[in-house]
């Protein structure tokens, strides 16, 4: 586990939208062997989006021969509803950046049969070769997208009840009516997240203090479903000062030292040499081209991941290292 301490929240950002912008660039993405991302919504990633478009519009970084993931969406408000996250994912990074409409995958909450929509979103990932890296954000509560309290740590992409805690929490972008709040969601789940070649979280303030000291310092428990990172082989947490209120003065020392003495020693994070020497776990196979619909979002229209292979030719995935090895290579890190 790597925690990352940062002042404040535009600096956690800065640091996450530098890394992403690294790995991918380290990764070198072609159409046949694309960098495949997984992407949160909320209100945390907002400036890490904010960079990654404005670097992309510098001409730092290319979206060319990226696939993305999002975690999550609501079911039952149309995608073009303001609080979708389809939405979401349209005004604050498709609309701006050159990441090909075709390469997007979201949720489909409206989908006719949510079991199949799940299946076949699992199905998608797997096609992709896996997730290189998957961004998130947490619930106060430490849900991982909407993997809330006592959400199997096994879980996969299923339909999901919205606890309470985090109706009430998301309620401020439906006007403070909890009647407005969609009560279910489509969501990956915990496994599906602990199945990407890295993790990398976002946590800020105050408010999410207690989750984040619950998913560091107590053991992996089910109730606060980010603890479940501690199985990760290469999970990364960047948190502002705020979030860090609930941690142990010596755990905070600790992380801070060893991030200072790797940077000292002239540790890299990632030895971009060493990128993708790996061999991909598995070919990619193709994934059936999905039918584009019509948005009002934005001129690129969105791709439904509906029409991927049915629910009985889904596989279980084993992630031992053993039995799936690293696309990445490997890896020299400090921590
Ligand atoms: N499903 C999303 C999560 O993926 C997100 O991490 C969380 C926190 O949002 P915020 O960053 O606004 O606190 O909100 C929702 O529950």
């Amino acid at each position: 586990m790597r925690l990352i301490i940062r002042e404040d929240p535009d600096a956690a950002s800065a640091y996450i939208a530098k890394y992403i912008i690294d790995r991918i660039k380290a990764f070198a993405p072609t159409p046949e062997h694309p960098f495949v991302l997984g992407l949160p919504t909320g209100s945390s990633p907002v400036k890490i989006y904010k960079i990654l478009v404005e670097k992309y519009k510098a001409g730092e970084i290319s979206f060319e021969n990226v696939v993305t993931f999002n975690m999550d969406e609501y079911i039952g408000i149309p995608r073009e509803h303001p609080e979708s996250y389809h939405t979401f994912m349209y005004k604050h990074f498709f609309s701006h950046v050159n990441v090909h409409p075709r390469n997007i995958h979201i949720l489909n909450g409206n989908a006719p049969d949510l079991e199949a929509e799940c299946v076949a979103y699992e199905a998608s990932i797997k096609a992709h070769g896996g997730i290189d890296l998957f961004l998130g954000g947490i619930g106060p509560d430490g849900h991982i997208a909407f993997n809330e309290p006592g959400s199997s740590l096994a879980s996969r992409t299923r339909v999901k009840t919205l606890a309470y805690d985090t109706i009430l929490a998301n309620s401020r972008f439906f006007g403070n009516d909890l009647e407005k709040v969609p009560k279910m969601a489509l969501t990956v789940g915990v496994q599906t997240v602990l199945e990407a070649r890295e993790v990398v979280i976002i946590i800020t303030g105050a408010h999410k203090a207690l989750a984040l000291q619950r998913c560091i310092e107590g053991g992996v428990n089910h109730m606060w479903t980010l603890s479940s990172l501690q199985l990760h082989p290469h999970p990364m947490i960047v948190v502002d000062e705020d979030a860090t209120l609930e941690l142990q003065v010596k755990t905070v020392k600790y992380f801070k030292s060893i991030e200072k003495v790797a940077s000292s020693q002239g540790f890299e994070q990632i030895l971009p040499s060493t990128v993708r020497t790996g061999p991909r776990k598995e070919p990619v196979e193709p994934v059936p081209e999905a039918k584009e619909e019509p948005s009002i979002l934005s001129p690129q229209p969105v791709t439904s991941t509906l029409l991927a292979a049915p629910a009985t030719e889904y596989p279980v995935r084993s992630h031992t290292p053993e039995l799936v090895p690293d696309r990445m290579g490997s890896r020299i890190t400090a921590y």
